[in-house]
């Protein structure tokens, strides 16, 4: 049981997290494999009410992935995924936009709102913030690969004190198209991006990037990565997740990191601690890294 000072050390504790991130924008992907229990759920909702209250400004992109296999299946509708994206078949393009935009973004922007969040839920068709054509000359179907993301509308609903939450779903410049399914992982990134983000973190099922021994990652690289991708070790759903965070400190990001979204207030303890947690994402030659690179990569 803490005493009242330890409790208030614990607040001042967090000030010179407070002042690092007040007013800047936290993009934070809730992958599918997160989305688990109700209870958890809550705690995701009290740690996005908690950075608001703060004056931080989290920005919300969500996955849903084991959602849309799990109806895909029951509807008999076969799918596959080549490198950690689906391939997407017209049947399949609306069973996505339904549980994407229809299912779980409305269940986690009624769920932010009743923790007293202004929250606003919307897909990437809306005011076609996120365009894209077919991915890979249409071999994945319709599946798309983004070609503009309108970060001023996103930063306009940030302006006016809501809390994005956002569905991966395109827009196309053709008319009656039924639009694009993208990974979520890749929304985040190109979104993150595209509003000058300082952080995305993308919250997943696993403690964090593991080796080939199960250990944890703690620190990643653009050439390890590489690596990683080539000898098999990063697979699957992992694959979009790390070329996500290559790609977004890339292009503007601060930093990234995959953390594990089933552990209670992952993002506080990410943000809120000096060690974090999970692995994070650096460059070397990144003059605003605010780490020491040789024990991160050396770790
Ligand atoms: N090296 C690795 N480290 C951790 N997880 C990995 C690795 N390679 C592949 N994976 C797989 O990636 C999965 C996470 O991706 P995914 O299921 O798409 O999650 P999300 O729904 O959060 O996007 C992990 O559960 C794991 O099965
Ligand atoms: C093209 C592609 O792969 N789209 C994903 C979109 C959802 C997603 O990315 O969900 P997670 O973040 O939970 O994996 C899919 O159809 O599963």
């Amino acid at each position: 049981m803490q005493t009242k000072h330890q409790k208030v050390q614990t607040l001042l504790d967090a000030i010179p997290y407070i002042k690092k991130f007040f007013g800047k924008i936290i993009v934070i992907k809730y992958g599918g494999s997160a989305q688990t229990s109700p209870d958890l759920k809550e705690k995701f909702a009290q740690d996005i009410v908690f950075l608001s209250l703060l004056g931080i400004k989290p920005v919300i992109v969500h996955g849903g992935g084991s959602r849309i296999t799990e109806l895909l299946t029951k509807l008999e509708i076969p799918s596959s995924f080549v490198d950690g994206h689906r391939v997407t078949c017209e049947e399949s393009m609306r069973v996505v936009e339904m549980v994407l935009s229809g299912e779980i973004n409305k269940n986690i922007t009624s769920l932010l709102n009743h923790h007293g969040a202004k929250a606003i839920g919307i897909s990437g068709k809306d005011s076609a913030i996120i365009n894209a054509i077919p991915k890979d000359g249409g071999r994945f179907g319709y599946t798309g690969e983004i070609t503009k993301v309108k970060g001023e509308m996103i930063k306009n609903l940030i302006k006016e004190g809501f809390i994005p939450v956002i569905a991966p779903i395109a827009d196309s410049a053709e008319p009656n198209h039924p639009g694009f399914n993208i990974n979520a992982d890749v929304a985040a990134c190109e979104i993150a991006a595209a509003i000058g983000a300082q952080k995305v973190l993308f919250l997943t099922d696993t403690i964090g990037v593991l080796d080939k021994n199960g250990k944890l990652i703690t620190s990643l690289d653009k050439e390890s990565v590489e690596a990683y991708k080539n000898d098999g070790t990063i697979a699957g759903g992992m694959i979009p997740k790390v070329d996500s965070c290559i790609d977004a400190i890339y292009n503007g990001v601060n930093k990234a990191h995959i953390i594990d979204g089933r552990v209670e207030h992952s993002i506080l303890l990410e943000l809120f601690t000096s060690d974090g947690i999970g692995t994070q994402f650096v460059r070397r030659d990144n003059p605003n890294n605010d780490i020491d690179m040789d024990k991160l990569l050396n770790d």
